[in-house]
């Protein structure tokens, strides 16, 4: 990689020395084309996103060398040298292809790219609406690729422009020097008039264009996350094995944005920002090739491009010595935002309690704790910028006069006009800002490595997931039989060491069965491995072919939105009617509810667990399963209560066959058989059918 850089900087660099030197077009142009050729050919290998880069240099490369060709032997009337000097933009195009090949060898950056091409490679069929054109199908990586290269251009074609505007200030200045009114005139009318008009135009459509790609970018990787999160329960599954991904919401909420925002920016700012400097070191160089040092006859080709370099990384070193510790002060200060606005959501969250034990002057005191901790490091970074804005204020205050300093002399013994003096002031900001743009890249791209590491990290818990799943896992087999039956099976915990057998056993269809045990002894895990949600074990779980199945957990999942949205859930939207909700809302004890199905409230906090779990009987009443796990999912219930649910249910729902997991007595009366977990002589626990080891005995 280090070999590959190397290689294209110094090729870059003698391209633009012999260009600098003044080498004719006719050495010139065929070395940077040969040069493109040669990085086109290294783009092969290169990541799509990249590749799109380097194929439109080159598509600009040819176009621009055509049109100095055509120039060169007088076949177009215009003098297109005069504004950029012979190949400049050529050349530049080449460097800029190499420089592109050499950073693609970076691994880091190979898995940035990676993240792109998986939009920009994406054949996923789509379709987008082009102004004049009315709807065009493509695949979206088509779509996204096209969007790309059309940015690139249009990035290329705001430098030349700026390149354009560098040219005029220079005529407009030599015609008031000269006291030419009608020239003067003419710049103002003929070439500032209509370049204003058509920079306005570009720089709407690259606005509108760019934030076109970004959202659907954005939108496409957002659903192809969503999806391998959410695919096959992998969500759950990575939560269990654990392996660095915390936070997916993050991940996948401000991550993404950042990812797709930041590479954008980053990638088409670098670009824009080498062209810029290539451009603008071509006109220094050319308005200062003959200069020599001042008060003196020593020559000192290009003088002006090595003060403008010089001056540029001083003030942008100084600026980043100064305003360095700002980084650290900034992420300090979301930090300390966060965890304030954190401290809040949780005392929201937990207002209950604290309002039984009088927290709230415990609360108070926290709460002030952690805002002066924001107050502090805000004052830190008033310090700080205080600093910074002297000095920038006077650096900026000093870039309005040094290039007139600079050049000052020799517009004073005639070797320059105004209006190249005023050129040299405007690529003078130009290459500085460019440069700057570098520097303070440097500190963005902290922040983007550190966005890109997040996501690297979240891909690969998904990938560990499903590396997982290939390996050896409880595998629920569909079969013709009516009965759910389990075979040498061994359910383990997530890192690996086993929890409990169980060999040939039946949960029959029809027949209500109960399981007990002591706690911990794996019951409700036994359940979670039957639903498929649990893979880590191995052995076998016959599923009857076809038949649902529902889990009811003993806190169940209220989702935020209205009540209707909770007691239909999964379902989706409309698949039941309000008779239907509301009478299963009734059958499951509930009828103070059947009025409210549109509140919107956080259900989840408002109703008891009792309340929670007869909402759940009501899901299970709508849904009709086949087969219903009860996991202690009436605990929270009054005996009576319970006993009236299970009678109901029975009535309800006699297709539905129940097991269920509890520790009260009681609910034997509703089970027709009883399988108790019980300690083997492994040390594992199995169930075992309570009235086979009766018969046993
Ligand atoms: N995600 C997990 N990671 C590690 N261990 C787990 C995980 N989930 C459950 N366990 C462990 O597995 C064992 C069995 O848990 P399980 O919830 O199946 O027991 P149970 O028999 O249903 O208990 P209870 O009657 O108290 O509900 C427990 O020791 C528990 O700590």
């Amino acid at each position: 990689m280090v070999k590959a850089s190397l290689a294209a900087g110094l090729l870059g660099l003698a391209l633009f020395a012999i260009q600098m030197g003044g080498a004719p077009l006719s050495i010139l142009l065929p070395l940077s084309l040969i040069g493109l050729a040669g990085a086109l050919f290294l783009s092969r290998s290169m990541p799509k996103f990249l590749k799109v880069f380097v194929s439109v240099l080159a598509v600009v490369e040819v176009i621009l060398a055509a049109l100095l060709l055509a120039d060169a032997f007088g076949l177009i009337t215009g003098d297109l040298d005069a504004y950029v000097p012979p190949a400049s933009m050529p050349v530049g195009a080449t460097i800029f292809a190499f420089v592109i090949y050499g950073v693609s060898r970076i691994p880091v950056i190979g898995k940035i790219m990676g993240i792109a091409d998986r939009y920009f490679d994406s054949t996923a069929p789509s379709v987008i609406n082009v102004p004049l054109l009315g709807p065009v199908r493509a695949s979206e990586g088509t779509i996204g690729t096209a969007f790309l290269a059309f940015l690139i251009l249009i990035n290329l074609g705001q430098v030349a422009l700026s390149v354009r505007f560098n040219f005029f200030s220079r005529d407009m200045f030599n015609a008031l020097q000269g006291k030419d009114g009608p020239a003067f005139w003419y710049q103002l009318l003929w070439i500032f008039v209509p370049l204003a008009g058509i920079y306005i135009s570009v720089a709407l459509v690259e606005i509108v264009s760019q934030y076109v790609l970004r959202i659907r970018w954005r939108t496409f990787l957002n659903g192809l996350y969503v999806r391998e999160w959410l695919g096959d329960g992998t969500h759950y599954r990575m939560q269990l094995v654990g392996g660095g991904a915390d936070n997916p919401d993050q991940r996948i909420a401000d991550d993404l944005r950042s990812y797709v925002d930041q590479t954008y920016t980053l990638s088409i700012g670098l670009m824009n920002q080498s062209a810029t400097l290539v451009s603008f070191i071509a006109i220094l160089w050319a308005l200062s090739r003959d200069f020599t040092l001042p008060g003196t006859d020593i020559p000192v080709p290009g003088l002006l491009v090595w003060v403008a370099i010089l001056y540029a990384l001083v003030g942008t070193w100084l600026t980043h010595v100064i305003g360095r510790p700002l980084i650290g002060l900034y992420f300090q200060q979301e930090r300390v935002e966060a965890d304030y606005r954190f401290s809040l959501a949780r005392l929201r969250e937990y207002t209950e309690q604290v309002a039984l034990l009088d927290g709230e002057e415990a609360e108070k005191q926290a709460l002030s704790r952690r805002f002066g901790m924001i107050v502090n490091n805000f004052m830190r970074i008033v310090g700080r910028v205080m600093n910074l804005t002297i000095f920038q204020a006077a650096y900026f205050q000093a870039n309005v006069v040094v290039p007139y300093i600079l050049t000052a002399p020799y517009y004073f013994i005639d070797k320059i006009t105004l209006g190249q003096m005023q050129q040299t002031v405007g690529a003078f900001s130009s290459v500085q800002g460019a440069l700057d743009f570098f520097i303070t890249s440097y500190s963005t791209i902290a922040s983007y490595k550190a966005v890109v590491d997040r996501l690297l990290t979240f891909e690969a818990s998904i990938e560990n997931v499903r590396r997982r799943d290939a390996g050896e896992h409880v595998e629920l087999v569909p079969s013709t039989d009516s009965d759910l039956k389990v075979n040498d099976l061994t359910v383990a915990l997530p890192e690996g060491r086993a929890l409990m057998r169980a060999d040939d056993v039946a949960f029959r269809q029809g027949e209500t069965t109960l399981l007990t045990g002591p706690s911990g002894s794996g019951k409700s895990t036994l359940f979670r491995a039957i639903s498929g949600i649990w893979p880590f074990g191995e052995g076998q779980i016959q599923i009857p072919k076809g038949q649902s199945m529902m889990l009811l957990p003993q806190r169940p999942y209220i989702p935020m939105g209205s009540l209707r949205a909770a007691v239909t859930y999964p379902g989706m939207h409309g698949v039941y009617d309000d008779a239907a909700i509301k009478d299963a809302l009734r059958a499951a004890k509930l009828p103070a509810l059947v009025d409210k199905l549109d509140e919107e409230r956080a259900w989840a906090q408002t109703l008891s667990l009792g309340e929670q779990q007869r909402l759940a009987i009501a899901r299970t009443l709508l849904a009709r399963p086949d087969w219903l796990f009860l996991d202690e999912a009436t605990a929270a219930l009054d005996e009576p209560t319970e006993a009236e649910i299970y009678e109901m249910l029975k009535a309800k729902l006699p297709d539905t066959t129940i097991v269920s997991i509890g520790h009260r007595s009681t609910l034997a009366a509703f089970h027709d058989r009883r399988v108790d977990m019980q300690k083997q002589e492994d040390g594992l626990f199995a169930p075992v059918d309570t009235r086979q080891a009766e018969a046993a005995a």
